[in-house]
């Protein structure tokens, strides 16, 4: 890198100085370049604990550079990565429990008492003796002593309330004990939304109904999201289904009135070119907002280099500073983090105009609709161009099968909050141009295609397509529905018979029934509906495979992407999952 700096001749230097000013001008590169370090190998800090609101004190172990995350070690030795927004010193945590429990009023602080930040310190050894207690198991849950499920289960009692009874004495029946497991957690889950409302409450955020458009109309379920790092839970209404109703009787009422459906495929370019806009220009709104997002209301990823950058940046100021002590200097430069990233993966997690949440509106809703809509033009389109008197058998099916995906998504619309995207990514231009543009635009390529490629079916190959699009559907509803369902209670009765691990967060993994089966089975199932979608069209043609294609490949990369994040919440209990159920998505495969 030194040599790009070439001294002007006024400046030019004996040869025996010059190693010696290369050499001060690299320490100050060095300087200017390296990430600053705000903790220390050593260091006795505040630790939040993944995916809640409690901090515990860690000692920090070392610093990741790559992936920027800081190993902390609890007193009795569990590991975990944690972001620099997670952690604090003892002092400024100190300082802030203090100034918040001043600035309450008498009534709250009242409240306050049975808040997480409390019991802290308590808690730690406990948290930490739980994660080691899931780690040390044999690997068979039903195995697993009464003592871990206690341990584990009292990780989130305890820091919301001392008092807190210990759970009934267990016996050794394994379902009986799974039972027990079960209804700790629910009590944890309890005690978790209970500390999650309070928490709304204490902070002031309204409850209120959301208020435009049919997703923001006061029909249909509020459905409560997961707990999030704020410790708070979003509310979301869910009619999606509703939804779809108006709008397909609304374009009935159109076509009824005249309006020519096959516009959509004539003008199949310009319409995604306008989609394309709009995705972009709500990806610039949402990249600019999130801009004033507090770390709270961010997603883990998508807030790439931002410790790195600033304090190479804060350096840089300070150096401009000292040379030319001119206080415009001083301002002149902010963090830019990597903006193509972070604007790509979306900085924040929720982005809501009040109670209108644009990530889970614009997932469910237009991509969704509009793609049935697009799929109908289509076979309209057909009908017109093969001059036929109704769709052919293969666009029927093509239709069908995907309408009854939208439909399903629509129908079970709650259980979208359960989901990857909804839990952990940001709201960025990748989802905005994923929910605007391509499940509309490329996710109808079958249909599309159909239009000017007939592909007419025996009916053994028809019989052998549905069933096999039944087989899928049934997978992939049943696995989600037993996953959100488990989230949402796990003491819910109905999946009393199946095994769990418990693990350190409070929550446990299944290990049996469908998630027993593969780590992926929902992914399964889509997969294999993904495969019904395309037959129709016969092999003579790449472009009606594409999806699934392009589907395998982002699932595989959904899981690596899943295993990471599970395994740094989950740590040494996920380790186990992963050895127990040992295939990803197609069982003895992958
Ligand atoms: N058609 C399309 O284009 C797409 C469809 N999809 C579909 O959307 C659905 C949701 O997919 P996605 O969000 O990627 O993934 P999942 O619904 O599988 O969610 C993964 C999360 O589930 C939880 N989990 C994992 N293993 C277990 C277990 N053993 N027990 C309990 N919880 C577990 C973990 O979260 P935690 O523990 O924090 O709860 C994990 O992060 C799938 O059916 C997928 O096929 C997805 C992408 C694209
Ligand atoms: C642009 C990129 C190449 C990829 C973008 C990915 C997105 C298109 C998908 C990410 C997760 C999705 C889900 C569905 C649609 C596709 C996207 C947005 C989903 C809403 C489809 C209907 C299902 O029933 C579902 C389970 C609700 C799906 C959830 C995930």
């Amino acid at each position: 890198m030194l040599h790009i700096f070439h001294f002007p001749p006024c400046l030019s230097v004996s040869s025996c100085w010059s190693p010696v000013i290369h050499y001060c001008v690299s320490l100050l590169l060095r300087w200017l370049t390296m990430p600053s370090l705000k903790y220390q190998a050593g260091d006795k800090v505040m630790g939040r604990w993944p995916g809640s609101s409690l901090y515990y004190e860690v000692k920090v172990l070392s610093y990741d550079a790559k992936s920027r995350n800081y190993t902390v070690i609890y007193k009795d030795g569990t590991e975990l990565e944690l972001k620099e927004q997670d952690i604090m010193n003892v002092t400024s945590f100190q300082q802030r429990s203090r100034s918040r429990s001043n600035s309450r009023s008498p009534g709250r602080r009242r409240s306050r008492s049975r808040s997480p930040a409390r019991t802290t310190r308590r808690s730690s050894s406990r948290t930490a003796a739980a994660a080691a207690a899931a780690a040390a198991g044999d690997g068979t849950p039903s195995s697993r002593g009464d003592k871990k499920l206690k341990q584990a289960a009292e990780i989130k009692i305890s820091p919301i309330q001392q008092q807190e009874k210990e759970p009934a004495e267990n016996n050794s029946n394994n379902k009986h004990e799974k039972k027990e497991e079960n209804n700790m957690a629910s009590k944890v889950n309890e005690k978790l939304s209970e500390a999650a409302k309070l928490t709304v409450i204490l902070s002031g955020f309204p409850q209120a109904d959301a208020k435009a458009l049919l997703y923001t109309l006061p029909v249909g379920k509020l459905s409560e999201g997961v707990l999030l790092r704020s410790g708070r839970r979003l509310t979301y209404r869910t009619n999606g289904f509703f939804a779809f109703v108006v709008s397909a009787a609304v374009v009935a009422a159109a076509v009824y009135q005249g309006a020519d459906l096959t516009y959509i495929h004539s003008h199949f370019l310009q319409l995604t070119s306008a989609s394309f806009l709009v995705s972009m220009l709500l990806s610039v709104y949402l990249y600019v907002r999130s801009r004033s997002a507090g770390p709270d209301e961010r997603a883990l990823g998508g807030n790439s280099g931002e410790t790195h950058h600033k304090s190479a940046m804060l350096r840089l100021r300070a150096l401009c500073c000292l040379l030319i002590s001119t206080a415009p200097a001083a301002i002149c430069f902010d963090s830019p983090g990597k903006v193509i990233y972070d604007f790509f993966k979306g900085r924040e997690l929720n982005p809501r105009i009040k109670e209108f949440d644009l990530k889970f509106f614009c997932e469910m809703r237009p991509g969704l609709i509009g793609w049935c809509l697009i799929n109908v033009a289509m076979a309209l389109a057909e009908m017109k161009q093969q001059k036929l008197d109704a769709p052919s058998c293969s666009m029927i099916l093509v239709n069908v099968f995907q309408l009854v995906y939208v439909v399903d998504g629509l129908w079970n619309e709650e259980a979208i909050l359960t989901t990857m995207d909804l839990m952990h990514d940001g709201f960025g231009y990748m989802l905005a141009f994923g929910d605007l543009v391509w499940v509309p635009f490329t996710y109808t390529l079958q249909a599309n295609y159909l239009v000017s490629h007939p592909n007419p079916l025996s009916l053994p190959v028809l019989t052998a397509i549905i069933v096999l699009k039944l087989v899928g559907f049934y997978i992939f509803r049943k696995s989600n529905s037993e996953k959100n369902a488990f989230r949402r209670n796990p003491s819910d009765p109905r999946l009393s018979h199946l095994k769990t691990i418990p693990t350190a967060t409070g929550k446990s993994l299944l290990v049996s029934g469908w998630w027993g089966v593969v780590r992926h089975p929902n992914y399964l199932g889509d997969l294999i509906m993904a495969l019904a979608w395309s037959l129709p069209c016969g092999f003579s043609h790449l472009l009606p495979w594409f999806y699934i294609i392009y589907f395998f490949i982002l699932l595989v990369h959904r899981v690596s992407r899943d295993m990471i994040a599970c395994r740094r919440k989950y740590g040494s209990a996920w380790d186990e999952y992963c050895r127990t159920v040992r295939y990803r998505i197609i069982p003895g495969v992958y």
